[in-house]
């Protein structure tokens, strides 16, 4: 089905795709814990505004959990899982017939969409979701107002927090903006309450620069699930979607409609160059530069987006659809892929070992598998809770147990954002593949594993564990049948820090 022109459409002519996500406390007030009507109204006019200049408006509303807890009359933040559920389940009702009501007004239709991970966990459902919003931004003329569904999501397939789920609603409508309206003016070095040297960074080019420029101090959605730290990898996977990403402060919504009618400076544009060095190097004079003057009015952040955005597939591949598990590949795979007339596809033979469950054309996580040197092995196992690796003799009776863990150590989530300056590394809490044979030297060597990318399985789960470490040729005698020859299509790699 062709794709309705608000997708195909991408930066035609000056209507643009607006994406607006509000945290809790843009629309709920601390001190009452009742919507901020004053606000909600403004927002109201503000997308009004925008639609009457030709543009397009998604909205990503957080607050079901807030909005249930005012209507149950609930003080205390929700301990367990269930309750927050139910309560989300009880506050999204009135969340959207708020926004209904109020939208209601000045004659904009609404269209609530929920959803989970397992929404877009593949390539079908991906392209369905984006169809259904696209024909409800152009065929139906409404706004979506998205949120995670709360209710239904269990933890290995929830966003987490909205500032992603906003950024990846953003790649999936090829939005031009993503405005992340919080409730302090912009990214801050620091905490300006309590640092005087702290500033608000104006124009970002790189979020990477950002992120060394930006101590953890910073404030920001302080109410919500989301902080600074959610909002830098929200702009990291938006603009890496050739997103312009804003962060603003949500009490003065109309402050949206003058940065969109600004637009974005000249890429390559002198200052833009002169604020990259200065976000990055930090020296006191050259901080003084952040925050240009063209971007005091009104007070805000902009995250540019990057020059050379991932292809959609590219993008979607590695940063939207729900990897259902790993396929483990030596080095001279991966030195394979790594070459530019790989055409992002995998052989058999150089897959090593297989988790998860998976069905054909899920994606998957590659991982490489490489031996782990004194600094790396090092590095990997700092501050892990299983610290030692089991001894060789126990190894081949242990199953494959891995998690994946960022350069912080933040925890055995698997992160989505993969696009950093370092790669994300896959500790192995044992470092077997479950009933694999090892010889003595397999078996005492310490692995590194590192995922480099993502791709489409043309196999399932257990037909990759079968088909894999052998030739093509032998999949037919293998399977019984063989429909391709590569058990990995539409590979991405992720960019590397030199992995191989
Ligand atoms: N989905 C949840 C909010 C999750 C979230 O990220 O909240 P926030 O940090 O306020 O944007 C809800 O509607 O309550």
């Amino acid at each position: 089905m062709p794709l309705p022109t608000a997708v195909s459409a991408r930066r035609s002519g000056t209507s643009q795709t607006i994406v607006i996500k509000l945290g809790t406390s843009s629309i709920l007030s601390s001190h009452t814990s009742q919507p901020k009507l004053s606000v909600l109204s403004g927002i109201v006019e503000t997308c009004a505004a925008l639609r009457a200049q030709g543009h397009r408006v998604v909205l990503v509303c957080s607050g079901a959990i807030g909005m249930g807890r005012l209507r149950m009359g609930i003080k205390e933040k929700p301990k367990s899982v269930g309750e927050r559920q139910a309560l989300a389940a009880l506050g999204q009702l009135r969340l959207i017939a708020l926004w209904d009501s109020l939208f209601g007004q000045v004659g904009i239709s609404v269209a609530q969409v929920l959803l989970t991970r397992n929404d877009i966990a593949d390539r079908p459902r991906y392209e369905n979701a984006r169809t259904t919003l696209a024909t409800l931004l152009s065929t139906f003329d409404s706004i979506p107002i998205v949120n995670e569904n709360d209710t239904v999501s269990v933890s290995e397939l929830r966003f987490g927090d909205n500032d992603t789920l906003s950024a990846i609603t953003a790649g999936i409508v090829d939005a031009d903006y993503l405005f992340l309206c919080t409730d302090v003016d912009g990214l801050y070095t620091g905490n300006p309450n309590s640092d005087p040297q702290a500033r608000r960074l104006g124009l970002v080019p790189s979020v990477a620069a950002a992120r060394r420029a930006v101590s953890v101090d910073t404030p920001g959605s302080s109410f919500g699930t989301g902080g600074m730290a959610t909002k830098l990898i929200a702009a990291e996977l938006a603009t890496a979607a050739g997103v312009a990403t804003v962060i603003i402060n949500g009490a003065h919504p109309a402050a949206m409609l003058s940065v969109v009618e600004r637009g974005l400076p000249p890429l390559g544009d002198a200052a833009v160059d002169s604020l990259a060095s200065s976000i990055s190097s930090l020296g006191a004079d050259e901080l003084a530069q952040v925050g240009a003057p063209a971007l005091e009015d009104p007070p805000h952040t902009l995250f540019l987006p990057i020059s050379d955005p991932l292809a959609r597939r590219k993008w979607s591949l590695l940063h939207a659809l729900h990897p259902a598990g790993s396929l483990f590949i030596d080095e001279g795979a991966y030195r394979r892929l790594s070459r530019p007339d790989s055409g992002g596809r995998l052989l058999p033979a150089g897959v090593v070992g297989v988790e998860g469950t998976w069905e054909r054309m899920q994606a998957v996580r590659i991982v490489l598998r490489r031996p782990a040197s004194d600094s790396a092995a090092g590095a990997s196992h700092a501050g892990t809770a299983d610290d030692e690796l089991p001894p060789p003799a126990t190894l081949a009776q242990r199953g494959l147990s891995v998690f994946l863990r960022n350069e912080a150590g933040s925890g055995t989530s698997t992160p989505i954002h993969l696009a950093g300056d370092e790669p994300v590394h896959l500790v192995p809490a044992a470092a077997v593949l479950e009933g694999e044979a090892r010889d003595k030297e397999e078996e005492t060597t310490r692995w590194e594993w590192i995922e480099v990318g993502r791709g489409l399985a043309n196999y399932n789960s257990i037909e990759s564990e079968r088909i894999k470490g052998i030739k093509s040729s032998q999949i037919s005698a293998t399977l019984g049948y063989a429909d391709s020859d590569y058990i990995v299509d539409q590979l991405a790699l992720l960019p590397t820090d030199g992995a191989a």
